[in-house]
């Protein structure tokens, strides 16, 4: 028999560094996989369908929630995201370790349907060097990030709801706490 495969989400506000820790980990990490997520979001400049995101309109993702076919799902900014169920569950089941990269409200239903589920949240050094980081991304309006900024405190406030937290201050320093965290032989 297969033993089943680990699942890892890894949360915490817009532009902290969530997307940026988990490249460098698939790239040092060859066992783990990243689901793909559905977002109503429009594509961003160089954002690959099916590699970075499944991009759907609003009716079809409410189909995909009315019809069970959906891990966990969110209203994040004014767009909808949201992790396929049926990807992960043949993956878990195959043994492999998956990794979600997701918001607050998607990470409180994935601890409620998979307690066992490690997650770790990702604080950023500062208020201030999180603004930085979402405009130095260049991706979003103004509008955007101020939507983004406003959501980052309400997240934050909900670090503590998670057994591992981690700052995202230096890059190298914080890929080495997330492997601490994830590999840690306990
Ligand atoms: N430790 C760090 N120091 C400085 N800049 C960083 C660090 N980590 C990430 N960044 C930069 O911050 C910006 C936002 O990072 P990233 O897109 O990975 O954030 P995110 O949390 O995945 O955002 P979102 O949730 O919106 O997808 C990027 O320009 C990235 O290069
Ligand atoms: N609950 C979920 N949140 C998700 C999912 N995929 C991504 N996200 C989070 O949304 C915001 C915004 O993402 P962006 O690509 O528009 O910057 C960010 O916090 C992502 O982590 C998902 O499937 N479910």
């Amino acid at each position: 028999m297969v033993s089943q495969g680990k699942l890892i989400v890894i949360t915490g506000p817009s532009g902290v560094g969530k997307g940026t820790l988990v490249r460098q980990l698939l790239q040092r990490h060859h066992e783990l996989r990243l689901s793909v997520s559905i977002t109503t979001r429009s594509p961003r400049p160089g954002e690959v369908e099916g590699k970075d995101y499944y991009f759907v309109d609003r009716k079809r993702f409410e189909q995909m929630v009315q019809n069970g076919e959906l891990l966990e799902w969110a209203e994040f900014a004014g767009n909808y995201y949201g992790t396929p169920l049926l990807p992960v569950k043949q993956r878990i089941e195959a043994g492999e370790s998956i990794l979600l990269e997701i918001e607050l409200v998607g990470a409180r239903q994935i601890r409620e349907r998979f307690p066992q589920a490690q997650q770790v949240f990702i604080r950023p050094p500062s208020m201030l060097e999180l603004e930085r980081r979402l405009r130095s991304r260049g991706q979003d309006s103004e509008e955007a990030i101020a939507r983004r900024l406003k959501r980052s405190i309400e997240e934050i406030n909900a670090a503590n709801e998670f057994d591992f937290q981690l700052v995202n201050d230096d890059l190298d320093d914080a890929i080495k706490q997330l492997e601490n965290v994830l590999f840690a032989v306990v």
